[in-house]
């Protein structure tokens, strides 16, 4: 079953063209990272599926049912840091999230401060928490009521190494106790690290969607010359299996996808064709690389 499943979604600011057509699934389970930068359509696309926002077009399924307030009660969402009271304890701010949200009840507190870590500090005041420890209490927040599934807007935005470290460590903890996870993220280390599943966006629209491993997969490269590399990217057009070949300061490159480089194969076809290659190098494609030809090209 798909737990989320968004058809040709768009919508515009004005004359801002904030998201277009944008199609994907999310399976039960998934991590999964709606990734792009800054200004991508991101927080407008996790805003629309959550019902703060209206598409102008397209629509969305929730457990294959159109959202309502029965699927609403599924999805605990934190879109935007919440307003706790810095003087009161974590138990009393999740008390008063607790009374306006109407989600969960007060039994349940100690068992949501249980899952993010914050059961021994529950007593203590929300002001002597670390940003990380705020983040837990938010997320703490949005478990209220059971939810199957989290919407998380960029969750480990503005803390330090050791918070974001801990928030990654819970989300993937989350996911192992069934939730799926749906967040936001502009960072493709984040994803590769925490995410099962990505949907990768730029300017409003779906560049691509897959599995993490197979979206985000290194590819190798075969870096070769000759005494003539244009006689030698001319050849390669008729070389099966390459995804790209291009010159870069002066070295052939051909891009292959990963684990098919067969450099006695390259250099055979070369000979074969009257090119002697001076020059034969495997390399793996950064995924930095990767990304940023995905959403700059
Ligand atoms: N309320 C609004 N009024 C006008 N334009 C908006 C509004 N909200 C978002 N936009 C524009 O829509 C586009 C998408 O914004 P959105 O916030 O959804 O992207 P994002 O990927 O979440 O970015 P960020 O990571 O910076 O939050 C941007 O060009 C943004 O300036």
């Amino acid at each position: 079953m798909s737990i989320l499943s968004i058809q040709n979604i768009s919508k515009s600011y004005g004359n801002i063209k904030a998201l277009n057509g944008v199609s994907f699934e999310v399976p039960q389970g998934a991590i999964f990272g709606v990734l792009g930068p800054n200004g991508s359509g991101k927080t407008t696309l996790l805003s629309i599926i959550v019902d703060v926002l209206k598409a102008d077009n397209g629509n969305f399924l929730w457990f294959d049912q159109p959202s309502s307030p029965a699927t609403r009660r599924k999805i605990g969402t934190l879109l935007e840091t919440p307003n706790f009271y810095h003087y009161l304890s974590a138990f009393n701010n999740l008390k008063i999230t607790n009374s306006i949200s109407g989600r969960g009840n007060v039994t349940e507190i100690n068992v949501v401060l249980e899952k993010v870590k914050l059961l021994e500090r529950k007593n203590s005041r929300f002001s002597t928490y670390s940003l990380g420890m705020k983040q837990r209490l938010a997320i703490a927040g949005a478990l209220l009521g059971e939810p199957k599934v989290l919407v998380l807007d960029e969750p480990t935005n503005g803390l330090d190494p050791v918070g974001i470290a801990e928030i990654r460590e819970l989300i993937k903890e989350l996911s192992i106790a069934g939730h799926t996870i749906i967040m936001a993220s502009h960072l493709l280390d984040e994803v590769e690290k925490v995410c099962t599943h990505v949907a990768i966006l730029k300017k409003g629209t779906l560049l691509t969607t897959g599995a993490v491993d197979d979206v985000l997969v290194d590819n190798d490269i075969v870096e070769i010359s000759a005494s003539d590399n244009n006689a030698l990217l001319n050849i390669l057009q008729s070389y099966n299996g390459t995804e790209q070949v291009i010159l870069e300061n002066g070295l052939v490159q051909i891009q292959l996808a990963k684990g098919t480089a067969r450099p006695e194969e390259i250099n055979a076809f070369c000979f074969s064709k009257g090119i002697t290659l001076n020059h034969l190098v495997i390399k793996k494609k950064r995924l930095e690389a990767k990304f940023f030809e995905l959403t700059n090209n």
